[in-house]
Order: structure tokens, then sequence, then C-alpha cells
């Protein structure tokens, strides 16, 4: 075991070192711990227990230079990967983290609307691209700022890495996370994001419907066979409270996405509930996560989460 923290919240987090392990083995070291906790003395009342699975480091390696790098990925576009990056960043800030946000959804760019940052252009000094500061406490990068509004990026999958490298050794400053909304799905842009940056970690978004649980879970699996540790799942859309008369339900379902985390023995970092408030004010630029009430509450509870697994 690597560790044990107690966070803000008073959950546990068990910090396993499980780097070279597959699925199976870390479902099965992960019951195997908790079946001893819970054989312990049971007036020993520990509260909620989270296990954080953590790919191995070589002891005496350095501590990384720079940001960490929490990707964010989905197996399938539409999930709200892109909602969820930037909610999460200004989460984080709020929590007085040093944050960045690279764009790399480089077909699909959508952080300037997101974070009402549509008309900053980034300078640049000496070829290296400068960040633009966003109102919201989150420095940016998109490639929706570097390419006309409206013309679809056809690059070809060379130029997009090309680019991506661009957005990743722009001069970002001295921040503490980068946080990178990556394209959905699993081809080179993603690829060369594992390659060249190693990401400290990655979040894997999904919504709770079946077919989308089967994109995620694959999408896991190659940030698993690239030896970048999976920080958590978070479940998208999951139910839908009626504006008008208050009734809740599951159009898609809820709790499938929790289900399959605990199932593939990642910590599942939490549910934000499908809002029509949600997409009106991304739309606006208004990201929910800097507002306040209990969607705000739902993302600043994500950013504690994952926090707690990777401090
Ligand atoms: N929890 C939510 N409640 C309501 N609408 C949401 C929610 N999450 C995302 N949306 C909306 O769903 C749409 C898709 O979201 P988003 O662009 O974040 O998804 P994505 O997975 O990044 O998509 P793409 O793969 O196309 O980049 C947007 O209109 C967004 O406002």
């Amino acid at each position: 075991m690597a560790g044990v923290r107690v966070g803000a919240t008073g959950a546990v987090t068990l910090v396993l070192e499980t780097g070279g392990m597959d699925a199976p083995a870390r479902g099965a070291l992960e019951r195997d711990v908790r079946a001893a906790l819970a054989d312990m003395d049971p007036g020993l009342d520990l509260g909620e227990i989270r296990v954080a699975h953590m790919a191995e480091r070589s002891g005496d390696a350095p501590a990384p230079k720079g940001p960490r790098l929490i990707a964010v990925g989905s197996g399938k576009g539409g999930v709200g990967k892109s909602t969820l990056s930037a909610n999460l960043a200004v989460a984080l800030a709020r929590k007085g983290r040093r944050v960045g946000l690279v764009d790399a959804d480089i077909y699909g760019p959508s952080q300037p609307r997101l974070l009402a940052a549509e008309g900053m252009k980034p300078k640049a000094r000496e070829k290296q691209l400068i960040p633009v500061d966003t109102a919201f406490g989150v420095s940016m990068l998109s490639m929706g700022q570097l390419v006309e509004p409206g013309k679809a990026i056809a690059w070809r999958g060379p130029m997009a890495a090309g680019a991506l490298t661009q957005l990743m050794e722009a001069d970002w400053g001295d921040i503490d996370d980068l946080v990178i909304d990556l394209p959905p799905g699993t081809g080179d842009v993603q690829l060369t994001m594992i390659q060249k940056f190693k990401p400290a970690g990655a979040v894997i978004v999904s919504t709770p419907q079946d077919l989308a649980l089967i994109d995620a879970t694959r999408a896991i699996a190659f940030f698993e066979k690239a030896d970048v540790p999976v920080l958590g799942v978070v479940e998208n859309m999951a139910g839908y409270v009626c504006p008008h008369c208050g009734e809740a339900s599951d159009p898609f379902g809820t709790g499938g996405a929790e289900a399959e985390a605990k199932r593939l023995g990642y910590p599942f970092l939490g549910r934000i509930p499908l809002a029509i408030d949600i997409r009106t004010a991304s739309d606006a630029g208004r990201p929910p996560a800097a507002g306040e009430g209990a969607i705000a509450d739902s993302f600043a509870g994500l950013a504690d989460r994952l926090l707690e697994g990777v401090r």
C-alpha cells in the first residue's frame, strides 16, 4: 500500500500501488483490502472508505517538474467531457489551485465558449504561445483560438499532434495542475498526449447508459495500457429533475458508471445531474462551477475527490 489519506470530507482514501497489475487483479486486491478492513474491530468506525490505484513509481525518481497533467477523456463524443473539463478546472481553481486548461479537442474545440474567451487571441513570445487568462481563475489555450471561427479543422493526424504539442509546450508559468480536454475516443491526439507528455493521471467521463459505459471501459483500457493511472470515473447526465414539476427521472439510467468503476477497481469521483441550467449557463460562457448552489457543489465535490486521490 502506498499510503492512507484522510480528506477534508472525512473520507479515508487508501492508495494502492498497483502498477503492472491488470484490472481483475486490481479488483481482487481491492476486494481483499476492503474485506480485511471489514473484519477489523467493528467498533472502529472508519466512515467512507475509498480506494485509489496508482501506477508504481521508482522510489528514487526525481520529483516531476512542471504542472501535474490531468487528462480528461471519454470513450465517445457528446457525454459532456468538455463541460466536465472546464468545470473541474474552475472548481480546482476555487480551491486555491493554480490551474491551466488545454483544449486538445482539436476537431471540436469548445473551451473558448465555455470559459467566455471567444474573442481572446493568445500572444506568442519567440514562437511559444502564452495562454489567455479567463475570468474564472483558469488560464487556457485552445485550437479554437488559433483558427478562424467556424472553420472546421480538417487536419490529418500528424498536424493535429503538432498542434497539440504547441498547446502543451506553451508558457504555462507557475501552475499546479494542467487539465487536458482530450478529443473523444482513442486516436492520434490521445496517443501523442500519452507518449509525449505522460499525464499524471486520467479522469474518464461517461453517461450512465450501457453503450456509453462500454466505450468508457475501452478508454480506461487505453490509458491503462499506456501506464497512465486512471484517477477516477465521473458519471455525467445522471438523473433529471424537471424544472417545472420537480419530479426526478433517469432518462439514461443512473449509477451505471459508479458500478462499472467499482467493478474495475477505480475510484468513482461523483455524478453530475442532467440539468438544463448546466447547458444554458455553459453555452453562455458561465461555467456552473463558478456559481453557487447544488450544481456548483457537485463540481466542487469532484475536485475534492480528485485532489484526495492524487495529493
Ligand atoms: N450535465 C449536463 N446537463 C445538461 N447538459 C449537459 C450536461 N453535460 C453536458 N451537457 C451539454 O451536452 C452537450 C455536449 O457536451 P460537451 O460538449 O461537454 O460534450 P463532449 O463529450 O465534450 O462532446 P464532444 O465529444 O462533441 O466534444 C453540450 O451542449 C453541453 O452543454
